[in-house]
């Protein structure tokens, strides 16, 4: 299994061509189902987890082709995919394939919306919760389908189609905001989604369904209305930056100073990230093409945040918040509002000499002068880059193991980090 090995010290000074984003594309991906036009979708980032996604889509028939020039020769533009689903050729999601990623999941609701029936095994993904299905079960059922669990699998049906209906979440779900969009664009007549997520890339996915020809209205607020239409088109689509790729290499610039430009990105998709940064003591400005984010001299002060959906401060940058707390000049406080088990990391970063504790869903961290480095194991995604973000500021030499887990999400971190003055490298096997 892969490690990535770090010499912690050396500032980052440089530019960071951000990708896009991994929580973007993926729905963007599933939304391929609803139609048996072409969705071309630009930006999509080098990741597992999308590589497992179109093995998915490629399961229930969608056909993909990629166009451009290899990605490692336009670093900031991505790859463009064409997705074709022209028929249908299998309605179940088996539990090889879904148990590897939590979004795969999502594939529910355009199944059922177009072919009237599923049968999807229930999700993998981070083990940072018990992440249950709940609210896809229950929205689903108010616009008609009928849903059974068994050995694992839902089985879900709506004889003659779905049909619009007001559903009111009682606890804000990404996924479930995307899945009963996509299902209520092909509903019949119209649905209203009550507190409903208001992430970017909810509102990326509703920008890509009108353009399809969906009628969304509403998305990025609480309420989002969805007239239902009969069939839905292809489109082009340039998939959002990835916002949580972009909060953690500022965080890391903020960890050894330095002045980096994230290039491609847009600081609107992260205020409450950057409030709290700029309170740690980077300064982030607006760049020509991206932004700017510096920490020359000067300690790192200590922050407490609170994880929230968004606009609130995201649980997705939880843990390299954390990392980089280790650091500051005092004590913070990190509240995970989101998931329950989303302080895996905490452990591993005492490996490296940070004093934190935890208390419920509170963690208390106390700035140390010096991390040492040593040897840590990735236990989830974000959990694995904060390690690495603790690395490039500890002294001596910190191997991740078990990096399985960034490949998920970040997209060539390595080379990315090496060219801004990291010693950063990879140790495959
Ligand atoms: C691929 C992707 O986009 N993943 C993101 C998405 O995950 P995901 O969409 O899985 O997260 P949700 O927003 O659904 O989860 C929020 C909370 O709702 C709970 N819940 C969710 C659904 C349900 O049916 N019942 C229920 O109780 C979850 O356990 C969690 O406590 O949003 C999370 C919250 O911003 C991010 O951390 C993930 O990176
Ligand atoms: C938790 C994450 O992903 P997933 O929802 O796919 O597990 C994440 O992107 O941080």
């Amino acid at each position: 299994m892969d490690r990535i090995r770090i010499r912690g010290g050396n500032t980052l000074n440089g530019v960071i061509p951000i990708s896009g984003a991994k929580n973007a594309a993926l729905p963007l991906m599933i939304a391929s189902l609803l139609t048996d036009d072409t969705l071309t979708l630009e930006n999509v980032p080098h990741l597992a987890d999308v590589e497992q996604l179109i093995r998915i889509l490629g399961n229930h028939g969608v056909d993909y082709s990629v166009s451009g020039k290899r990605l490692s020769q336009t670093p900031a533009n991505g790859r463009t995919i064409h997705f074709t689903a022209r028929t249908i050729v299998d309605t179940t999601a088996p539990y090889e394939l879904v148990s590897k990623m939590r979004a795969s999941f999502w594939v529910i609701g355009p199944l059922l919306a177009r072919m009237h029936k599923a049968k999807v095994s229930l999700p993998g993904g981070c083990a940072i919760g018990t992440r249950p299905v709940d609210l896809f079960i229950d929205g689903l059922r108010a616009l008609g389908a009928t849903i059974d669990i068994d050995q694992g699998y839902i089985h879900a049906e709506a004889k003659g189609g779905l049909v619009g209906n007001r559903f009111v979440f009682p606890k804000v779900s990404v996924g479930a905001t995307h899945v009963l969009m996509m299902a209520a664009s092909l509903a019949k007549g119209e649905t209203v989604l009550e507190n409903a997520a208001r992430e970017p890339e909810v509102v990326d996915l509703a920008t890509c369904l009108n353009a399809m020809g969906a009628k969304i209205t509403g998305a990025g607020t609480p309420t989002i209305t969805i007239q239902g239409v009969t069939a839905l088109s292809g489109a082009r689509h340039r998939v959002l930056p990835d916002r949580i790729e972009t909060g953690t290499y500022a965080m890391a610039v903020a960890m050894t100073g330095g002045d980096v430009v994230l290039e491609g990105t847009d600081a609107a998709l992260l205020q409450s990230a950057f409030a709290a940064l700029r309170q740690a003591g980077a300064e982030i400005s607006q760049a020509p093409n991206g932004i700017r984010v510096t920490r020359n001299g000067g300690g790192v002060q200590p922050v407490d945040v609170i994880t929230d959906p968004f606009p609130g401060f995201p649980t997705d940058l939880q843990a390299q918040f954390m990392a980089l707390m280790t650091r500051s000049s005092g004590i913070s406080h990190i509240t995970e509002t989101i998931f329950e088990n989303r302080f895996m990391h905490v452990q591993e970063l005492a490996r490296l000499g940070a004093k934190i504790s935890l208390s419920g869903q509170v963690a208390r961290i106390e700035g140390v002068e010096r991390l040492a480095g040593a040897q840590v194991m990735a236990t989830d995604l974000r959990a694995s880059v904060s390690l690495v973000i603790a690395g490039l500021a500890a002294e001596g030499e910190t191997t991740v193991n078990r990096v399985y887990h960034l490949d998920r999400g970040f997209e060539r971190l390595e080379e990315k980090l090496v060219a801004c003055g990291a010693e950063v490298e990879r140790i495959s096997g």
